[in-house]
């Protein structure tokens, strides 16, 4: 069968640069090695030395905010603290609790990414500015415990003398040591950070920051995505804190307090918190501006705030994020690929009941959007949801696809009962559906965009990195956009935005495609073009239900027509009987559609 066919005709460099970042391992290895040469030239104390080492266990918890905010859209304002349990987690360990200083880090990690889980599990009930309230608070109860609970933490005064490690062989005390390890915990952290970005994980990341609802009806677990991008931000924060304290010997509660939060926070936003090139930049750019401004005396602290002020005004990407804009190439991608699964199905109608939907009610308060509703779509048939504005049509669908409950009825997908399954549970079950106003992931280039698509939990080939590229490129060329494959998707006109929803749906091989007004802002060559794309959908047998106005259009691809008025069906059935029935011709129509009296 096409799906498991080789990726090869593709270029294999676009596959492996969309789908895999394994390939940047023999760089990582090039630059730890040359970094463990040149580290033997540093020196062995003094000021130089305290600045790199700063900057780099700095830029590691700074690489945790490019995986919750830059990635995932999520507002942390409590990194600091999460640097602070990483640092308490070797000083206390260390020195209290006299473990190996290996240990104490993983314990500090630990502890640092438990809590990074429990917030995440906020952002259940939360979100936006809610959860950056929820962060700072947990950001001055860290500081707090900090202070105050001088039992454990020795209080104001700090934990001293905290030992570096030692390896068998090999001395770790030495600064030069201590700053080589530093420095190949940081690249292995930027390179973890970067190649994150191309994976699965990462995509739906982004697909969460940029639409959380189409990141679900893609069959994204929004909530798990979340936890999880705190965990791992919670968990970089701990490793950067923690070799903080090796590298210091000393830590107090004021090094890691929210004034501390919002530096590190800078530090993302100024290199570009959707690299972790440009938080390293960032940090290391923080770092030293007042090192190097220290010759203004007095004013430097007033010259270095409007420096970043200025920087983040006119360059809201960051540096890093200005110049790889600037670099950016939206080059053709070339080659073939394997044709969609769905191309090989037949084109014929059956009597067994794609998506069958009872008694179905959707109550607003007092407003009964849906009320009582039965609607069976056959498979392998176009069925087509019309009536008049406010009908009901959109929270059908809504309802259908799971991002409302239903107030009465049930909802079954190939005779599996779905009425209360999450929407990303019914996108595994191979409901796919297009969004009235265009949700796409406007951070993404178009690929990517189907891709998340292409990766929905329940189709054959999610989990095959390069098979996700070509299956992805495969709609892309059914859509006629494979010219595209490599823009940002909101650089695209709007009619092909819904080409490209329409293609990140099919890349999913669904079992039915909802449409929710597909022609809704199209001019007349658009319509006409989507007209033709939907007849050639119904030629290869998808099964779909379309909403839509442009009754041309409906005309066109349906088998059967269903028309809502007030929440309530008011008839169903072939176009040809709807569109002649008198009801539907007062209440929506206004006068009989000159084919269906043909
Ligand atoms: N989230 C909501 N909260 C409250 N009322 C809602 C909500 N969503 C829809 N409604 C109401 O439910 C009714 C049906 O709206 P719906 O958008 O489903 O109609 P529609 O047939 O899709 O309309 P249109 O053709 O204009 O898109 C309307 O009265 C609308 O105001």
């Amino acid at each position: 069968m096409s799906t498991t066919a080789p990726a090869s005709s593709v270029s294999s460099a676009i596959v492996a640069s969309a789908a895999n970042g394994w390939r940047g391992l023999p760089v990582l290895a090039l630059a730890i090695v040359a970094v463990l040469a040149a580290s033997t030239l540093a020196p062995t104390s003094g000021y130089i030395l305290n600045i790199v080492m700063q900057a780099a266990t700095y830029a590691i918890g700074v690489a945790g905010l490019v995986v919750v905010l830059g990635y995932c859209g999520q507002i942390s304002l409590a990194q600091a603290a999460f640097f602070g349990l990483g640092a308490y987690g070797v000083g206390l360990g260390t020195t209290d609790f006299h473990l190996p200083f290996f240990v104490s880090l993983l314990l500090g990690v630990a502890v640092a990414t438990g809590f990074g889980i429990a917030l995440g599990l906020a952002s259940l009930r939360l979100g936006g500015h809610y959860l950056a309230m929820v962060t700072i608070s947990f950001q001055q109860i860290v500081t707090l415990v900090l202070t105050n609970w001088i039992g454990l933490t020795h209080g104001p005064d700090g934990v001293k003398s905290i030992p570096r490690p030692s390896l068998p062989g090999l001395e770790l005390d030495r600064g030069d040591r201590y700053l080589a390890l530093c420095l190949v915990a940081l690249m292995a952290v930027t390179w973890y950070a970067w190649r994150l970005k191309t994976t699965r994980l990462g995509r739906a990341m982004q697909a969460v920051r940029d639409n959380e609802i189409a990141a679900s009806t893609c069959g994204i677990d929004v909530f798990r995505t979340k936890v999880l991008a705190f965990a791992i931000s919670a968990l970089l924060g701990g490793l950067g804190g923690g070799l903080f304290a090796g590298a210091f010997s000393y830590i107090s509660p004021d090094q890691f307090a929210f004034g501390e939060s919002i530096v590190l926070l800078t530090m993302a936003l100024l290199g570009g918190v959707q690299s972790p090139f440009g938080a390293l930049l960032g940090t290391t750019l923080l770092v030293l501006l007042p090192e190097w401004l220290r010759f203004l005396r007095n004013i430097y602290l007033a010259v270095y705030g409007a420096a970043v002020i200025l920087i983040m005004v006119f360059l809201p990407d960051g540096l890093w994020g200005f110049v790889a804009n600037r670099l950016r190439r939206a080059t053709p991608i070339e080659g073939t690929v394997p044709p969609l699964p769905l191309l090989s199905q037949t084109g014929t109608a059956s009597s067994e009941a794609a998506l069958a939907i009872t008694g179905l009610a959707k109550h607003f308060g007092g407003l009964k959007a849906l009320d009582g509703v039965d609607l069976s779509v056959r498979r392998g048939a176009v069925h087509a949801l019309i009536g008049p504005n406010g009908s009901g049509k959109t929270t059908f669908i809504n309802v259908a696809t799971g991002l409302y409950r239903p107030t009465a009825g049930t909802i079954r997908l190939a005779g599996q009962d779905l009425t209360t399954a999450p929407a990303h549970e019914r996108t595994r079950r191979g409901l796919a559906r297009t969004f009235q106003n265009i949700r796409v992931f406007r951070g993404m280039t178009v690929l990517e965009n189907v891709m998340i698509g292409a990766e929905r939990p329940g189709n054959d080939i999610a989990e095959q990195p390069a098979l996700v590229v070509s299956r992805a490129l495969a709609a892309l060329d059914f859509v006629g956009l494979r010219a595209d494959a490599n823009r940002l998707v909101g650089t695209l006109s709007y009619g092909h935005q819904r080409y490209v929803e329409i293609a990140r749906a099919l890349a999913g091989n669904p079992h039915i495609l909802l449409l929710d007004e597909p022609a809704a802002g199209l001019n007349m060559t658009e319509k006409h073009e989507l007209g033709l794309l939907l007849r050639r959908l119904k030629g290869h047998g998808l099964t779909i239900l379309i909403v839509d106005h442009d009754m041309n259009l409906v005309e066109q691809v349906a088998d059967h027509i269903t028309v809502l008025n007030f929440g309530r069906r008011i008839a169903d059935g072939t176009p040809r009987e709807v569109l002649t029935d008198p009801d539907v011709i007062a209440a929506y129509l206004g006068e009989p559609r000159e084919h269906a009296l043909a």
